[in-house]
């Protein structure tokens, strides 16, 4: 009896939050991906690394419902994207994804603190509110300095830092981050991704990784090297 009782608790702890299964994806006549399946755990920090082309962004995309598949299926906590509506689908993406890209997109009118509470304010959260939850979160990334600065304003290390910051703000399940990195010389980005998966592990955020340097993907729990549009090896770093 006891070991029925263990068994289910752990196999229940160990479903997956997001499944890509056999997806394939093409850009015209150009394959992007070729029946590629993952998973990605709760709270866990993966890292996608390849060459460039192997399918990493476009598999992102598919992920985080960006991008429908052709052929086969992505769910989300045992639903499927593809047979969500647009509004279902951009919902999910608010409420439990956050995205960082390689260029921080903040938008450029606003402070670094009203950017990073823009996703609350969105959501109905007051003003006051929205900015001292901001407030603390550009202060966990080491950025309070630019908080009433506009993002031309601050270094490239800083906006990404603002723009994790605001990927946070909502606690979502998984943070999506396309070459995060790629922009930063090495030691802003070492900076960056420390801070980064810092900051969601405190949250509980899974974390979905696109990078091309090892170093970086050296940060992740689980490492999928992508071959040909597909994931050729998967690795434990820890
Ligand atoms: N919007 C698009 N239109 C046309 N082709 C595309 C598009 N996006 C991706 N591709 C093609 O799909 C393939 C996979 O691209 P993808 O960006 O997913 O690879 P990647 O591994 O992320 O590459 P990189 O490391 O250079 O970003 C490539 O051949 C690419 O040229």
């Amino acid at each position: 009896m006891f070991l029925i009782v263990h068994l289910r608790e752990s196999s229940v702890s160990s479903l997956p939050l997001l499944v890509a299964d056999e997806v394939s994806k093409s850009f015209g006549v150009t394959p992007a991906l070729r029946g590629a399946s993952l998973q990605v755990y709760p709270g866990e920090v993966l890292a996608l690394t390849g060459p460039s082309g192997s399918g990493k962004s476009t598999l992102l995309h598919c992920l985080s419902g960006i991008l429908a598949p052709d052929e086969g299926r992505i769910t989300y906590d045992g639903r499927d994207l593809g047979a969500m509506g647009d509004r279902e689908r951009s919902a999910l993406r608010r409420g439990a994804f956050g995205f960082v890209f390689q260029f921080g997109q903040l938008v450029p009118e606003l402070t670094c603190l009203e950017n990073v509470a823009l996703p609350l304010r969105l959501a109905g959260v007051r003003r006051r509110a929205a900015e001292r939850a901001a407030g603390e979160l550009l202060a966990r990334l080491e950025v309070t300095d630019v908080a009433g600065k506009r993002p031309g304003q601050a270094s490239g290390g800083q906006g990404q830092r603002v723009a994790v910051a605001r990927a946070l703000i909502t606690t979502p399940r998984v943070i999506f981050a396309d070459e995060p990195t790629g922009a930063l010389d090495s030691r802003n980005g070492d900076q960056v991704i420390r801070l980064l998966v810092a900051a969601a592990r405190e949250r509980g955020s899974a974390v979905v990784l696109v990078t091309h340097e090892e170093r970086i993907a050296a940060c992740a729990d689980r490492i999928v090297a992508f071959h040909d549009g597909a994931p050729a090896t998967t690795a434990a770093t820890r």
